[in-house]
């Protein structure tokens, strides 16, 4: 059988003089060594996007992370500079992929900013520059030029007895990477939270009542998917759902 083909949306990028729609190596490395799937990357685009055309042609999506933040006016606030910089087109893009993919049971792993759109996607809200809240731990990428040591595993989360990744990472602590300043604030209706960390901010949810596989984590299971075993586990659990689907789609 072909390997499934999941479905990653792009970034607008601005390098060499020109416009790009990127995505980072390190997803679709994890999406290919580790979830033993293909990656289509998705082009951003804020009018235009078919998204059943592009449902129909893969097995699971992808949402990764990135330095751009939801813009607030999608989840009912007022936009502040400080609060980007922004990618609209990947917002135009990537929330009604989601919304769609569950309608449909089409396999989810949202990460980072993934899991933020995520929530927003279904309702909820979003915090930004957690770190300036009392009692909020600095969850920001630490500013380094080794990107091994930015994406370093360095938290403990706390995974919930009886949560959908228990199945996946086992319940309890859980060591993870870091790097984000903004975090769900209301958590949409249809997302049950899924683990904290120890200052309170979410780190993992799954939406209730889902198809199929459908699980967001504000933390990087992909940089380390080949070597860290939590995050392998994340990215084969993602990559048999990937491929239970494609197997009942066919
Ligand atoms: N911008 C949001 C989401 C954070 C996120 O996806 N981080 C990935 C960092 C990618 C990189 O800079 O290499 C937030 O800050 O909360």
């Amino acid at each position: 059988m072909p390997k499934p083909i999941i479905a990653i949306p792009a970034d607008i990028r601005e390098f060499d003089g020109t416009t790009w729609h990127a995505a980072q190596s390190q997803y679709v490395r994890a999406a290919l060594n580790v979830a033993d799937v293909m990656s289509f990357i998705i082009p951003a685009f804020e009018e235009g996007n078919d998204t059943d055309a592009i449902l129909d042609r893969i097995d699971g999506l992808l949402v990764s992370g990135s330095a751009t933040n939801v813009h607030p006016s999608l989840y009912g606030a007022e936009a502040r500079d400080s609060d980007g910089p922004f990618d609209p087109a990947r917002d135009a893009t990537a929330l009604p992929l989601i919304r769609r993919a569950l309608e449909r049971g089409i396999p989810l792993l949202a990460i980072c900013r993934g899991i933020q759109e995520l929530n927003v996607a279904l309702g909820g809200t979003l915090a930004t520059e957690i770190q300036e809240q009392e009692g909020v731990w600095d969850h920001r990428k630490p500013q380094h030029p080794d990107r091994d040591v930015m994406y370093s595993i360095r938290q403990d989360v706390i995974v919930a007895e009886g949560s959908c990744i228990a199945r996946y990472l086992g319940p309890g602590s859980v060591q993870v990477n870091s790097l984000h300043r903004q975090a769900i604030s209301k958590t949409a209706p249809g997302l049950q939270v899924e683990a904290l960390a120890e200052d309170g901010t979410i780190e993992a949810v799954s939406v209730i009542g889902a198809k199929g596989f459908a699980i967001g984590v504000q933390w990087h299971p992909e940089y380390w998917a080949e070597t860290d075993a939590p995050s392998r586990a994340l990215f084969e659990a993602f990559g048999d759902a990937v491929r239970t689907y494609a197997q009942t789609k066919a």
